[in-house]
């Protein structure tokens, strides 16, 4: 199955290789990693990042919501979420069949015994849909009214991980992006293009420690990964087995780089599990979708429609009947929602490639027809561009909702 975009692999990688910064210039070079203290290195080999805000925006903040609740908001959002979200190709299958499918291909049994120490990753509040639905089990049906083609698969963490510093020999190291760490916290392997740094000496079959690499602000203001940066205490996500030499990693461009057994938090993968029959979206996502209330044989305009969730969650609503015509200014992001449209077999989906700005003309005016660009070798005719029922407006991926409108008049 298909990620939403805020949970793909990571892309950080420009080159095979990591990237160092030497006299204000970045170059492509393996990187060993730094000799590392080890005083201590229980806290040191631990999942416990600290968030730094701008004092000013701390103090709004502690303002609008008082310290104790601000500060609970400040760890919480440390964590990663504990569950995943999946919303059901509803016109291909049901949530019973899929929750049926998904015991057998992830277990019931992969995370118990984890629960004690769970301490705040993500917690569902009390009462909440989300708890309400994880009293029947791990895999369960939203419990929101109307929204029962989403299903929740429940993951645990914060998990304490032994990295072997007993033995008075520090692990070998791995070290990932950002980006690839998020993707780690929700399931993901280690990938090739997500490594940033590898300790000497690291064999295929090694077992590794994983860390991240965060953004670092640099001396001219700016903001860049450097592995070399030492401190990475409280920022390990669990450890696994490298697939490839050190010198292997550095070779190839594609390919899972660290098979990651044992994790901080876990999470079952969907890759390429039960494609075009379920797709992984955030459920502020589904509910945007939803809440626009999309009719059958509707025309409804996505603005910035790719890779194409909300435009197949539209879809779906609407049966597969009417249209949703789908725009975004980036042709491969385009090929991507025909891609989505096609595994989920939706026909009611056009695409074009097209600046969303440049596509809203006033009444009398005519929309440039020097503007709109082609996906697919067709070019909307200002009519088709104009009257919808519905508008989706998804630039900054609001996974909130934020974006969404119903048009009781047409554009
Ligand atoms: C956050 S993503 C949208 C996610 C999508 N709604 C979904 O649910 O899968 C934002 C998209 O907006 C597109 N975009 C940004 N500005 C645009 C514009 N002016 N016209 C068309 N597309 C735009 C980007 O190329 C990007 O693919």
């Amino acid at each position: 199955m298909r990620r939403a975009s805020g949970f793909v692999l990571s892309t950080i990688r420009t080159t095979s290789f990591a990237r160092r910064r030497s006299n204000g210039n970045f170059c492509s070079t393996p990187l060993p990693l730094p000799q590392m203290d080890h005083q201590s290195d229980s806290e040191r080999y631990d999942f416990n990042p600290i968030l730094r805000w701008n004092p000013e925006v701390e103090r709004y903040f502690i303002h609008a919501y008082g310290a104790d609740h601000f500060s609970r908001i400040s760890a919480a959002l440390t964590y990663p979420s504990r569950y995943s979200c999946i919303r059901v190709n509803s016109l291909k299958t049901t949530s019973d069949a899929v929750i049926e499918k998904l015991q057998g291909i992830i277990g019931e049994t992969e995370i118990e015994g984890d629960q004690d120490k769970v301490e705040c990753g993500g917690k569902a509040s009390a009462g909440s849909p989300l708890e309400e639905s994880w009293k029947d089990g791990r895999i369960t049906k939203c419990k929101i009214p109307g929204l029962d083609y989403v299903v929740f698969v429940k993951g645990s963490g914060p998990c304490a991980i032994d990295y072997g510093c007993a033995s008075g020999a520090p692990p070998k190291e791995v070290i990932v992006s950002r980006k690839c760490a998020e993707a780690v916290l929700r399931g993901a392997q280690v990938y090739v293009p997500g490594v940033l740094a590898c300790s000497a000496h690291v064999e295929k079959g090694d077992t590794v420690a994983v860390s991240v690499a965060l953004e670092q602000r640099m001396a001219d203001g700016g903001w860049a990964t450097d592995p070399h940066y030492s401190e990475r205490r409280g920022l390990y996500i669990g450890q696994g087995k490298a697939m490839l030499s050190r010198a292997g990693l550095f070779r190839v461009t594609e390919g899972i780089a660290v098979d990651m057994n044992n994790r901080v938090f876990k999470l079952p993968s969907f890759h390429d599990v039960l494609e075009g029959e379920i797709f992984l979206q955030n459920l502020p996502s589904i509910v945007a979708a939803h809440a626009l209330d999309p009719k059958k044989g509707e025309r409804i305009l996505d603005m910035c429609a790719a890779p194409g969730g909300k435009t197949t969650a539209i879809a779906n609503l609407m049966e597969d009947e009417g249209e949703v015509v789908a725009v975004d200014r980036s042709h491969n992001k385009v090929l991507d929602i025909q891609n989505l449209a096609a595994e989920m077999s939706l026909t009611c989906i056009t695409t074009y490639k097209l600046d969303a700005l440049k596509s809203v003309s006033r009444a009398n005016e005519s929309i440039d027809s020097g503007v709109p660009q082609i996906s697919n070798s067709v070019t909307p005719t200002e009519k088709q561009m104009s009257v919808h029922d519905g508008l989706c407006g998804d630039k900054n991926c609001v996974g909130n909702g934020n974006g969404m409108g119903k048009l009781t008049t047409a554009m």
